[in-house]
């Protein structure tokens, strides 16, 4: 016989089933026979369509002119409330960043005289502007002209969007 034979025959044999392997540790506690279940039986899946874009109420500043809530109402078709309500925003989409830029300075000028700023972002010829107040709080008519100034720049620049 030769070496790795004896040496295979030294080997004790037993069938797969007999070796012991540990079982995996399950991360969930052992189950529990459903008769002795007593929670609330599942909710049913809602499959209701999305709900509409969120049609939040604006929040004003204090000591607003009673003209305000009307004035504001007219940008709305194409100014979104903030998630708060406390401002308001509009994506302008122009024809190069040439022209966003533009658009950019032109608002910022304003921006200066007014001492009211907004907070927005440019990606290529797209321009993102939010405004708000901070002290009082709110959307306040400052907003309100900003965001009417910005309509009158945009449209003299042909916006796309
Ligand atoms: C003192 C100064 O006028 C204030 O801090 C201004 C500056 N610009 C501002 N900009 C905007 N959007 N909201 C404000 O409340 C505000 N406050």
């Amino acid at each position: 016989m030769s070496q790795s034979r004896r040496l295979l025959k030294s080997i004790p044999t037993r069938p797969i089933s007999s070796i012991h392997r540990p079982q995996p540790k399950s991360p969930l506690p052992p189950t529990t026979p459903s008769s002795t279940f007593h929670t609330t039986p599942p909710r049913p899946i809602d499959t209701s369509p999305p709900a509409p874009p969120s049609t939040t109420t604006l929040l004003f500043s204090e000591n607003q002119p009673p003209t305000l809530p009307p004035r504001a109402a007219l940008l709305l078709p194409t100014w979104h409330p903030t998630p708060s309500g406390k401002g308001l925003t509009r994506t302008f989409t122009f024809r190069s960043f040439s022209a966003a830029w533009t658009f950019m300075s032109l608002v910022a000028e304003e921006c200066k005289v007014q001492k009211h700023h907004p907070s927005w972002s440019n990606a290529y010829n797209r321009v993102t502007v939010e405004w708000t107040t901070h002290r009082p709080e709110g959307l306040s008519v400052k907003d309100v002209e900003m965001a009417e100034f910005c309509d009158r720049v945009a449209g003299g620049m042909g916006v796309k969007a």
